[in-house]
């Protein structure tokens, strides 16, 4: 095959599945690592400028429907999986392929760029001290879209005597013995860092410019992504297509009443309402700050403004602390571009209907591919928004990527893409925009982007629901039909639709059919029963 060396950067979900999928499909492959472990962000690394999920973090959706797509999550784990449990379930996915002889640890990208004759590409390799240069044909950025840390900057901040950090480097509260702890950002993460802080500090604030919906992992004692079946996903991308203000109206009212229905009454103190929209913000994960609140121990301030002394700080409406010994940012991470940054193009949404005063955004199209190296890069650093569950959505993007490497799906033009681009970024603009001015912007067109990835990735999945294909589906194979449609949305079934395709797996139709039993035989729990969080006062 031409062109068949290939570099992966990052052996996270993305990395490991792009590695197994191009490498099934004849190109060579070398996988960069700078961890000494496979599992991204999931293997907890002491680094402080390293992502890590702390042992406290729990996944937000269940491990039915977030696995890989060939690799079934063994039953001996919990319902929603710890990061460590998800760094040996992606230990044993790499042994099981025997992946790991393709993956060089310790070693860390630098700088990529393009070589002389613009033919390939140049990766600087950091690995034990030396620097050392590689040639590929192509590259996949699988690094993180959560890899660098958003700082904030705040007027006065020189005069601040106490500690400053972000929750990249978040990783032990007793350094926070004692102190008063101002927390800046209502996220999940933020959701994760209280409560570890509560029991040492000696006082700690949450400091938050908007509110949050706060999310329940349990509805009614079953998780809530057991709700989503593939034909519900695929009405609620008709609807956000053909409806948009109906349907994101809908998704809001539905979302505001079962965050009050799960956590009762929401005091204004706290400022979680008014909610964004679900549209354009994902909710947090609130499950054990929620009963800090209530119980009066965490107290909510407006958004932090400025520092105006050694220890003082002061809030949007007024309000003045003097006696602030540290303050935690929860601000978030976007994709590390340095690595890329000499060649990636990027650029402002043009001819929007709002006042954009966001960041420029990295021209990709279907925030996938640089259009002019389009046959030669990815980057999944952008990831997009609402996308299918969990691993399953490395899985299927990184079969579409190998399709198009390797010529069976076509791209469209470079001009067509770039157009693509301008239009994409004039949406997210505008959609972002017009509702709040801080939303992920790394979303992406479900209804077009899941038409075109399963198309791409060859799933068949693209066929099913109401479409003509779906219906030959359901003359053929009723039970599966079911199951696939409106059963347990799994990984699995990307593996199982277009029997006798390339990706078709033969364990898929068992790993589906178990999955759905074991959640019949397991849900509804009896509210006492369910396991996390330990308790949850209403
Ligand atoms: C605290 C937290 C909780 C989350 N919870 C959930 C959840 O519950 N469910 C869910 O689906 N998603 C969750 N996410 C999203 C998470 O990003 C994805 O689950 C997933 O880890 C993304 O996979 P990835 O392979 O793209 O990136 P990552 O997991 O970030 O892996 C990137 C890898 O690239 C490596 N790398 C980075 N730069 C370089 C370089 N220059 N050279 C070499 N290697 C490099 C890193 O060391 C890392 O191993 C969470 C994210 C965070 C931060």
């Amino acid at each position: 095959m031409d062109r068949s060396n290939v570099a992966i950067i990052g052996a996270g979900p993305s990395g490991l599945t792009m590695l197994k999928a191009l490498r099934e499909d004849g190109f060579t492959v070398t996988l960069f690592e700078r961890r000494h472990n496979v599992g991204g962000l999931w293997a907890y690394s002491d680094n402080p400028t390293y992502t890590t999920a702390l042992p406290v973090t729990r996944a937000n959706i269940s491990r039915f429907t977030c696995g890989f797509s060939d690799f079934p999550i063994p039953d001996k784990y919990p319902t929603y999986m710890q990061p460590h449990e998800f760094q040996e379930y992606m230990e044993d996915y790499a042994k099981h392929f025997d992946l790991l002889r393709d993956i060089v640890f310790g070693a860390t990208l630098t700088h990529a760029r393009r070589n002389d004759d613009d033919t390939g590409w140049l990766l600087d390799i950091e690995k034990d001290g030396k620097t050392e240069t590689a040639a590929f044909d192509r590259v996949a950025f699988c690094h993180g879209y959560q890899s660098k840390a958003d700082v904030p900057t705040f007027e006065g901040q020189e005069l601040f005597e106490g500690t400053i950090i972000h929750s990249q480097a978040y990783r032990d509260p007793e350094q926070f013995k004692d102190k008063n702890v101002v927390v800046v950002g209502l996220s999940s993460t933020a959701g994760d860092i209280v409560p570890t802080l509560m029991p040492v500090a000696s006082k700690v604030y949450i400091s938050h410019r908007r509110g949050a919906i706060p999310f329940r992992r349990y509805r009614n004692g079953t998780p809530n992504d057991l709700g989503i079946t593939w034909r519900r996903r695929q009405l609620s991308q008709f609807l956000q297509r053909h409806f948009p203000t109906l349907s994101r109206r809908i998704a809001d009212l539905t979302v505001a009443f079962l965050s009050r229905r799960a956590f009762g009454p929401l005091d204004p103190a706290w400022r979680l309402e008014p909610f964004p929209s679900i549209t354009v913000n994902l909710p947090g994960s609130f499950e054990l700050l929620m009963p800090l609140l209530q119980d009066g121990s965490l107290t909510s301030l407006h958004g932090l403004t400025r520092f105006t002394g050694p220890r003082t700080v002061e809030f949007a409406d007024g309000t003045v602390l003097g006696d602030v010994d540290a303050v935690v940012l929860c601000t978030g991470y976007s994709a590390d571009w340095s690595v890329v940054a000499p060649w990636i193009e990027t650029s402002l949404p043009q001819g929007a209907s709002v006042e954009y005063t966001g960041p420029e955004m990295q021209r990709l199209w279907m925030n996938l591919f640089p259009a002019r190296y389009a046959d030669s890069a990815v980057l999944l650093c952008y990831s997009a928004f609402g996308k299918n569950n969990g691993f399953s959505f490395a899985d299927v993007t990184a079969w579409a990527i190998s399709n198009v490497w390797r010529g069976v799906e076509k791209l469209p033009a470079r001009d067509e893409m770039e157009r693509w681009i301008d239009e994409h970024q004039r949406w997210v603009a505008e959609k972002c925009w017009a509702v709040d001015d801080k939303c992920d912007i790394s979303m992406v067109r479900q209804w077009e982007f899941q038409g075109w990835l399963h198309r791409a990735a060859g799933t068949g999945m693209d066929n099913l629901g109401w479409g003509w294909k779906g219906w030959v589906f359901w003359w053929r194979d009723r039970k599966m039909y079911g199951l696939m449609n409106d059963g347990l949305e799994t990984a699995h079934a990307f593996r199982y639709f277009e029997t006798g395709r390339r990706r078709t797996w033969d364990g898929a139709r068992d790993a589906i059919l178990h999955a759905n039993e074991v959640v019949q035989n397991m849900f509804p729990m009896k509210e006492d029963d369910i396991p996390w969080p330990p308790k949850v006062k209403v």
